[in-house]
């Protein structure tokens, strides 16, 4: 009874402070935006993994910014579905879909060399395609599935469009890494997690992977006109948890705390149009440090940086993938 009476006199106090409160909350949860009026008439834009989540919505601003937006998804129908939805809000008739498996490096090389013959400039990359807490699985070329589509198919795939990023200059790569990176390490001796196999772990792994890809690149391509950084989008309400039926419903519970794939866009925004990141290059992003003067580079990373060793020799991994 006193319980009762308690709450009730709590409620009374609380709730409409609660119910004003509430939209700022939000608000504090939903980041940054990126602020850029920048326009893209006439730029080509490449973004992985766009049917769905953070990489649509990325897709969407593009589109509406003018852009040439091909969309390069694994599951085709699904990719025309989001592609005609993109067209009919924005009427952008330049976003076109495109398939690619990054599953499967003849999947990547068949996308490649169509690109290149259709495609004669390409100025931002985007690598925002993943997987996460995927059961364990190898890819067609026998990775670790994780590391073979987070990291070394989005790696192959830079690698063939290279020269065309160089030829259309000043031009942007962008790679969606994850704060998971700071839990991560480069398990070397047994990279395909045949030994042990977490796949939290091998998620973490995978992001790791992807900052110090964007690290060395940016390092060997100073002065080409091509910058490379990579990003955090924050936590964001999609499709990444749905190997895991206990984040989906974590997720779902909490989703209110957590950023919509609009919302999580931004960053990956940021990077790809922001002017004041015209010569910036080899960072790392996060929501938190969106429109400040002071870049989202991480101490902590910079710590791990440190502690692993830069392009350590990988046997076999970028033989297998053909380039050496
Ligand atoms: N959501 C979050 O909280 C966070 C996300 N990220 C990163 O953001 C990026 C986007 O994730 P998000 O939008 O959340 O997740 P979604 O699962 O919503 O989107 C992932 C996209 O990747 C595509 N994809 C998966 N496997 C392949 C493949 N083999 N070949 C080509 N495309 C593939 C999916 O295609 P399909 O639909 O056909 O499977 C889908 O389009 C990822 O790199 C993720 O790691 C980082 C931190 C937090
Ligand atoms: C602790 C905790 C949460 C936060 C989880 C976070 C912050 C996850 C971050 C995931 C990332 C970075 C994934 C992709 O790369 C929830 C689900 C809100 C509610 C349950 C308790």
């Amino acid at each position: 009874m006193i319980l009762l009476f308690l709450g009730t006199l709590l409620g009374i106090i609380f709730g409409p402070a609660l119910f004003i409160l509430v939209p700022y909350i939000r608000n504090y949860f939903a980041g940054a935006v990126c602020k850029s009026k920048a326009k893209l008439n006439g730029k080509v834009v490449l973004i992985t993994g766009a049917n769905t989540g953070i990489g649509k919505e990325t897709a969407r601003d593009l589109a509406k910014r003018g852009a040439r937006v091909i969309l390069a998804c694994r599951d085709t129908a699904k990719g025309e579905v989001a592609a005609c939805e993109i067209r009919a809000e924005t009427g952008n008739q330049q976003v076109i879909m495109k398939k690619l498996d990054l599953a499967d490096t003849k999947s990547i090389r068949q996308f490649a060399e169509n690109f290149l013959a259709e495609e004669k400039e390409l100025h931002i990359l985007i690598n925002n395609a993943g997987v996460m807490l995927y059961p364990y699985a190898k890819t067609a070329d026998g990775f670790e599935m994780h590391l073979g589509v987070n990291h070394l198919g989005h790696f192959l795939l830079t690698f063939l469009l290279l020269e065309r990023l160089k030829q259309s200059a000043p031009a942007r790569i962008v790679n969606v890494s994850s704060l998971a990176h700071l839990m991560g390490r480069i398990c070397f001796h047994d990279l395909q997690g045949e030994k042990f196999y977490q796949r939290g772990l091998a998620y973490c792994q995978s992001k790791v992977a992807n900052v110090h890809f964007t690290q060395e690149l940016a390092r060997r391509l100073q002065g080409t006109g091509v910058t490379v950084n990579a990003l955090h989008p924050g936590t964001v309400q999609s499709e990444l948890t749905r190997y895991s039926s206990v984040v989906s419903l974590l997720w779902k519970m909490f989703s209110f705390f957590l950023k919509t794939p609009q919302e999580g866009a931004q960053t990956s925004i940021y990077c790809a149009v922001a002017e004041e990141l015209e010569s910036v290059t080899g960072q790392y992003f996060r929501p938190e440090s969106l429109n400040c003067p002071v870049l989202g580079f991480e101490k902590a990373f910079e710590q791990l940086h440190s502690e692993v060793p830069l392009c350590s020799p990988v046997s076999g991994t970028t033989s297998h993938l053909g380039i050496g």
